[in-house]
């Protein structure tokens, strides 16, 4: 039985490859797809420069947005394959009022172990005690910048303070949670706050994730030489800490630190340059119900007609195997070109 209720189905004939006798799902490439990115939305309170437009509208309506019991429904199945990891992203996660419920949920079903969070943050004051009383376990809070007038200039929106005080909260809760800090690196623009952030990691144990550029914004930035490469970054951090010792990092932590004195680590995503590929168990699923198999590529299985038709289980799990089976061994062979879409109809 899978977490639905519904008796596992005989091997996925229809896609051209076999179900793993355990039921897990694994793709061409043999790696067993455990971790879930599910953006709840596409809105944002946010215009980051690298990612929206100002003028943003989002694509996805309210009808076409996957419903708590569709989110619970999914999920359920994708447990039922081997999935452990349930990430929750958007746009802005926190943007969806029943935030709570959906992570709640989601660490009821047997099987899911992680249920985290990635957030600009800017509404954690408001969600932070009822996400930890429904099962949270994770917060990867995006903030690139520790000067106001930047923040502005990077977000369009005049919220640092509030930005800033709730990470100031959410470090106060490292027993509780395993926190994450994203930085996003550009080139002359906050590129001389590297110390800043790593500063972080010294009282506390989080990890600080300096991030590369990637081509998904729609009005394309990174086509304005902002772009740091992690051999750049990685030289620079050498330079402030000469004391710095590899270590070995999650997937996407691919350069991954220690430091005497520090509690924290800090790493490097080589999200553009992608030499984590081979590593990458990963399924995205778009705020309108897509999954997508790697995220430079832009085709995807639909899974909301189904899912609103009342297909049985069987049919959902088809489709899901159809969108793995798809995933190319890499993001440099990924089909179609995610350049020049929003990050956040993706969910990074
Ligand atoms: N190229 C590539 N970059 C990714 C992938 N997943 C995440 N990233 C990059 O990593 C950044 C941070 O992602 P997060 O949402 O914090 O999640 P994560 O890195 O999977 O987090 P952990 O599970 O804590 O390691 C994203 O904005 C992307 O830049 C991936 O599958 N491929
Ligand atoms: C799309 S956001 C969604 C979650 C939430 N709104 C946030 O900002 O954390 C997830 C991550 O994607 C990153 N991101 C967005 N656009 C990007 C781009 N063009 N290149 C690299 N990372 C990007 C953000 O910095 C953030 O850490
Ligand atoms: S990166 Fe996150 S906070 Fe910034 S605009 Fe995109 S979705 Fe919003
Ligand atoms: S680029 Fe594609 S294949 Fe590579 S790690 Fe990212 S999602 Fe996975």
């Amino acid at each position: 039985m899978d977490q639905s209720g519904e008796t596992t189905a005989a091997p996925a004939a229809e896609t051209g490859r076999v179900e793993n006798r355990d039921g897990t799902l694994a793709d061409r490439y043999g790696r067993m797809v455990d971790y879930v990115r599910l953006a709840v939305t596409s809105a944002c309170n946010l215009r980051c420069v690298y990612c929206m437009r100002e003028e943003h509208s989002v694509h996805n309506p309210g009808s076409e947005l996957l419903s708590r019991k569709e989110i619970q429904r999914l999920l359920g199945v994708l447990a039922g394959f081997g999935v452990e990891k349930v990430r929750f992203t958007g746009g802005e996660p926190l943007l969806r009022n029943d935030i709570a419920d959906l992570v709640h949920d989601a660490a009821s079903i047997p099987g899911i172990g992680t249920v985290s969070l990635t957030t600009n943050g800017v509404l954690l004051d408001r969600y932070l005690d009822s996400l930890l009383a429904a099962g949270l376990k994770a917060v990867n809070f995006s903030l690139d910048t520790f000067d106001r007038h930047r923040y502005r200039e990077i977000t369009r929106r005049n919220l640092f303070d509030r930005a800033r005080d709730n990470l100031e909260m959410l470090l106060g809760y490292h027993e509780e949670l395993k926190i994450k800090v994203n930085v996003l690196l550009m080139r002359g623009i906050n590129t001389a706050e590297i110390r800043d952030f790593v500063e972080l990691t010294r009282n506390r144990p989080v990890t600080v994730r300096f991030m590369e550029l990637m081509p998904f914004d729609d009005h394309q930035i990174w086509r304005t030489g902002r772009f740091m490469g992690y051999d750049r970054i990685l030289r620079e951090l050498q330079q402030l800490y000469p004391e710095l010792q590899p270590v070995r990092g999650t997937a996407t932590e691919y350069y991954s630190f220690t430091m005497p004195g520090h509690r924290g680590m800090v790493a490097i995503i080589p999200a553009f340059t992608r030499n984590f590929c081979s590593r990458c168990t990963r399924l995205r699923i778009t705020s309108a119900g897509r999954a997508i198999s790697c995220l430079y590529s832009r085709e995807g299985i639909e899974l909301l007609p189904a899912l609103r038709s009342g297909a049985d289980s069987s049919e959902i799990r088809r489709l899901l195997y159809e969108a793995v089976d798809s995933k190319p061994r890499d993001g440099r062979h990924a089909g179609g070109s995610a350049v020049g879409t929003s990050m956040s109809e993706i969910g990074g």
